[in-house]
């Protein structure tokens, strides 16, 4: 995984929340502490004067371990590496001026006075807005060192027709007003007016009697007349009192809505001092070594904080599909080969496999040779003796290729560059022994000095199979290959003839690609030739169908990705393996 560089922006909400607003890229150290923090202080409060009630009512909890705005699971389930960076520390040992300012206003009361009746009317009187004195009042109150207790009042607000008439006068005055002495039409009053105006004007007016409706004259009753509607409304939003009368005859008219208003009244609580310390979170080495850790006031635990949830449980795409390609194997009735080591001799990789030692597999530029050991130490010298003869003058019915085979070409040790060399050591040992039908296969790594690209790594997996029997033939090898990937998933085969040294007639297998629409190579096959099977001292009737298949492109198929990088290798996102949770596989 690369190391993420993350740089965190917070910003202070107006409750007094601290919440993640923007991420950048920037160097990112180790250690938490050294983590750059920078914290934005746009506050974006509504006016100082209107006092906003609190969200959420108290808790005994301590505030600074609550969850930054609720998302912490959610945030952790995205983002563990933030998630990791517990801030609550900072929480509470940032202190912004206008709240230490609060903080010593609420103690410093509490210090002379019993209580604060009321948090809005402190507020009011100490200048600071309502919601710092709250947030205040509940961080002390979670430490306990004020006791406070929710006080709710019912107040009156405009409602959006109210602020209307408050502004521009009820419609009942400017009907009165609109109408002049002479008297209007009532078709060019409701022109001036509007309509909802007019009407509502018409209604009102007319119950206070101040105008005269005709069959199409209005004129008005009186002189004179008070818009007290408007006057009501406009008290109201300066938070004045009104009587119960005035305020039913608004609420009737719905130019008025209740507002619940949330504050507190707070007392000394346990913990109470006039002044309160920085808690601590940590205990520190330079506090050992200062001896202050005496004196520090230490943040209670809390018990019912959310853990990082546990990590692990995932198994890469390219282990289930390996998995899942050994139970079909294992279905199927085949044995599992031991894949010895990733080291093998050119002997067993190339000669037994009647690869001759020109070809130019064996060059450097294709296969990775070791310097240290550098060649094999033991190699089976009766067999050894019959793979050099029928390279050179071949047996039982072949040329050979008629070249000077040499000893210490096939003692070169390499990494194996395909499982093919995991048969060739199986077989060898199965002719030791009176002939038995086999089905065996292996799936590991092999390697190739290529260059990388979208389809090609230097390292791969192979998932290798044979079955050697009397009377086998090219059928049985496709039957056998059409079963296999079918059990996987993928029913869409085809063959194209190839050219192998170690079988004839050889096949290429390519599967269709659902994703990209294409026929991708999956794999490699044919039957093991008389020259490679024969010298082993394998009976002359047993044939040999064999394939070697890659783990990689099958797995892109099932998986739909189009670059081998994203599915192996140092670059692959642990995304695609955190969406593979073992316990979704079921086969444990
Ligand atoms: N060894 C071959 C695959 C293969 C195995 C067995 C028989 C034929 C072909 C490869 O690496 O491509």
């Amino acid at each position: 995984m690369e190391m993420n560089y993350i740089s965190l922006v917070w910003e202070l909400k107006q409750d007094g929340e601290l919440f993640q607003r923007k991420k950048h890229i920037a160097p990112l150290k180790n250690s938490r502490r050294s983590l750059s923090l920078s914290l934005s202080l746009s506050r974006r409060s509504p006016s100082r004067r209107s006092p906003s009630p609190p969200t959420s009512s108290l808790s005994r909890r301590s505030p600074s371990r609550r969850s930054l705005s609720g998302r912490d699971s959610e945030q952790q389930r995205r983002d563990p590496v933030n998630a990791a960076l517990d801030f609550s520390h900072l929480r509470s040992s940032f202190i912004s001026a206008g709240k230490q300012m609060a903080e010593e206003a609420v103690l410093g009361f509490l210090e002379k006075n019993e209580v604060i009746t009321d948090s809005g009317e402190f507020a009011v009187e100490k200048g600071i807005s309502h919601e710092e004195i709250v947030n205040v009042i509940k961080s002390l109150n979670g430490f306990r060192f004020v006791d406070a207790q929710d006080i709710k009042k019912e107040r009156w607000q405009l409602t959006a027709e109210g602020k209307t008439y408050a502004a521009n006068g009820s419609p009942e005055f400017q009907l009165f007003m609109a109408i002049p002495s002479e008297g209007i039409s009532r078709v060019e009053l409701q022109k001036k007016l509007g309509d909802s105006v007019f009407k509502i004007g018409c209604q009102q007016a007319i119950k206070n009697k101040w105008v005269e409706m005709g069959k199409s004259q209005v004129s008005k009753k009186v002189a004179h007349v008070d818009d007290n509607v408007k006057a009501m409304l406009v008290r109201i939003n300066d938070g004045e009192a009104l009587n119960q009368e005035d305020i039913d005859a608004l609420k009737r008219r719905k130019l008025i809505s209740p507002q619940i208003w949330k504050g507190y009244s707070v007392r000394k609580g346990p913990n109470y001092a006039p002044k309160r310390r920085k808690p601590a979170t940590d205990l520190t080495r330079e506090n050992l070594q200062r001896g202050d850790w005496k004196d520090l006031q230490f943040k209670e635990y809390n018990f019912s904080a959310k853990g990082l949830p546990a990590e692990g449980g995932y198994l890469h795409p390219l282990l289930k599909v390996r998995r899942q390609m050994q139970m079909i194997f294992l279905q199927m009735g085949f044995e599992e080969m031991p894949t010895n080591n990733y080291v093998e001799s050119s002997f067993w990789n190339f000669d037994a496999l009647f690869q001759p030692q020109q070809h130019p597999a064996r060059d450097s530029h294709d296969t990775f040779f070791l310097r240290e050991p550098s060649t094999t130490k033991t190699l089976p010298e009766d067999y050894v003796e019959r793979v050099k003869q029928i390279h050179e003058s071949g047996g039982h019915g072949s040329r050979g290729y008629g070249y000077d085979w040499k000893r210490e070409e096939a003692n070169k040790n390499l990494l194996r560059t395909h499982t093919t060399a995991v048969s060739s050591r199986m077989l060898y040992a199965l002719a030791q022994k009176p002939f038995e039908a086999k089905k065996y296969y292996s799936v590991d790594r092999v390697f190739r000095n290529e260059a990388v690209d979208r389809t090609h790594l230097a390292e791969f997996h192979q998932i290798e199979g044979l079955i050697c029997d009397r009377g086998l033939t090219l059928g049985d090898l496709q039957g056998v290959l059409y079963d296999f990937f079918s059990r996987l998933g993928m029913s869409k085969l085809r063959f194209k003839p190839a050219y192998n040294p170690y079988t004839e007639p050889s096949m290429e297998i390519f599967g269709y690609h659902e994703g990209f629409k294409k026929w991708v190579e999956v794999g490699n096959s044919g039957m093991f030739r008389p020259e490679m099977l024969l010298p082993m001292g394998l009976p002359e009737d047993v044939r040999v169908i064999a394939w070697g298949l890659s783990l990689e492109r099958p797995t892109m198929i099932l998986y739909g990705i189009d670059n081998i990088r994203d599915l192996f290798g140092h670059k692959v996102d642990l995304g695609l393996i955190k969406s593979n949770p073992i316990c979704r596989i079921g086969l444990q």
